[in-house]
């Protein structure tokens, strides 16, 4: 078997649960974070500086990486792990979200979508046929399913016939999924911002009987009390004892709030993102390094964080850096942001072991939004 779960543990205040997910190329313990490396490298990071917070899987695109360097080349490297020197779990995503959300004049049929590559506008087709091939290419321990991640708003009937539409694209992933022993396909519920049709669309994904189940289609512009309403539309209807992944889902909040729904994986391209434009997550909130104010600070970004950015560098040396546009600043961001998250998903963890997730929760988040959110 691909990738087996193990639950651990129940929360027995709220759904969170603590699993183990083993795969060809390690063991996962959840609730956890995927840093996203989209073209086979998480942003600035190296694979032994990912070790070294803890990084326990990471996220590649099929979709980037399909257009650049293409899958073949991948393929003849030996695949993604051997080509990026990532021995550890590697998950990819299919390109459903990526094909709507990146590239121009697409068009979809029941056979798939075409579209042009927003990087040279020639022309591509990307269906779940595709999708698998390629993803076999890369030879990813965890494999999505290729689906239309509906857009923001959507009407109903247009929602309704593209969910109905991703679990036949779904039939034909499971259909053309070549390593079955040793990558294992999850299926992602999409349904838009209608609990009906999530509720549906969950029960025809289950009923394909997958190793693991993704929730798609959300943290698309809806408010976050509409993704939580959605998701606890949804999570009853997914088995207990397989993988929940919420896609694209990663500030602190809705990880924690994400993990009291009972969702196991999340992945977000957040905190090497914002470290781009100098922010950096702190335990007491956001910090924008570019700020005046730092000029002469000699603290370190975090105060409560022990990872080497805080350890070893101040805040003035790292807005300095920003400011003149070094690259080293955005790594030592990037660094510290992962491994805030990394280290809020091992905190978490241990309140679940110790039954203490509702306060850990109160307590992170007063001191993360402070009071007033
Ligand atoms: C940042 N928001 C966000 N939403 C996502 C949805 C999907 C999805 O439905 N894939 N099939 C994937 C990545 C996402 N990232
Ligand atoms: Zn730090």
């Amino acid at each position: 078997m691909a990738v087996r779960f193990e639950q651990i543990q129940d929360c027995q205040q709220t759904n969170a649960r603590l699993g183990r997910l083993h795969t060809p190329h390690g063991t996962i313990e959840t609730p956890i974070f995927m840093p996203v490396g989209t073209l086979a490298t998480v942003k600035t990071m190296s694979p032994e500086e990912l070790k070294a917070i803890g990084s326990q899987i990471i996220l590649a695109n099929t979709y980037h990486l399909y257009l650049r360097p293409g899958h073949e080349i991948v393929r003849e490297a030996g695949g993604l792990h051997t080509f990026m020197n990532w021995n550890r779990p590697i998950l990819t995503d299919s390109g459903g979200f990526q094909v709507f959300s990146l590239s121009k004049l697409r068009k979809i049929t029941e056979e798939g979508v075409s579209f042009r590559s927003h990087l040279s506008g020639e022309p591509l087709f990307l269906g779940p046929e595709q999708a698998m091939e390629i993803q076999n290419a890369l030879g990813s321990d965890i494999a999505m399913a290729f689906d239309e991640c509906a857009p923001y708003p959507a009407d109903r009937e247009y929602v309704r016939q593209s969910a109905e539409r991703t679990v036949r694209w779904l039939k034909r992933c499971k259909e053309a999924h070549q390593r079955t022993d040793s990558q294992a396909l999850f299926g992602i519920v999409q349904g838009g911002m209608y609990p009906d049709l999530r509720v549906e669309n969950a029960k025809a994904i289950v009923d394909l009987d997958l190793p693991g189940y993704a929730i798609g289609g959300l943290s698309v512009g809806e408010s976050k009390e509409q993704m939580y309403e959605m998701i606890s539309h949804t999570t009853p209807y997914l088995p207990k004892d397989k993988p929940r992944y919420l896609m694209g889902v990663g500030s602190p909040d809705a990880l924690i709030r994400g993990v009291m729904l009972g969702i196991d994986m999340f992945d977000c391209v957040l905190p090497t993102r914002i470290a781009r434009n100098g922010t950096a997550m702190t335990s007491q909130g956001r910090l924008v390094v570019k700020k005046a104010e730092y000029a002469r600070d000699f603290t370190s970004l975090d105060p409560e964080c022990d990872c080497y950015t805080c350890t070893k560098y101040t805040r003035a040396y790292i807005r300095h850096l920003v400011k003149a546009d070094e690259t080293f600043g955005l790594r030592l961001i990037s660094y510290h942001n992962l491994h805030f998250l990394l280290q809020l998903m091992t905190k978490v963890r241990e309140a679940i072991r110790n039954k203490q997730l509702p306060e850990f929760a109160n307590r992170f988040l007063t001191q993360y939004y402070g009071s007033d959110e």
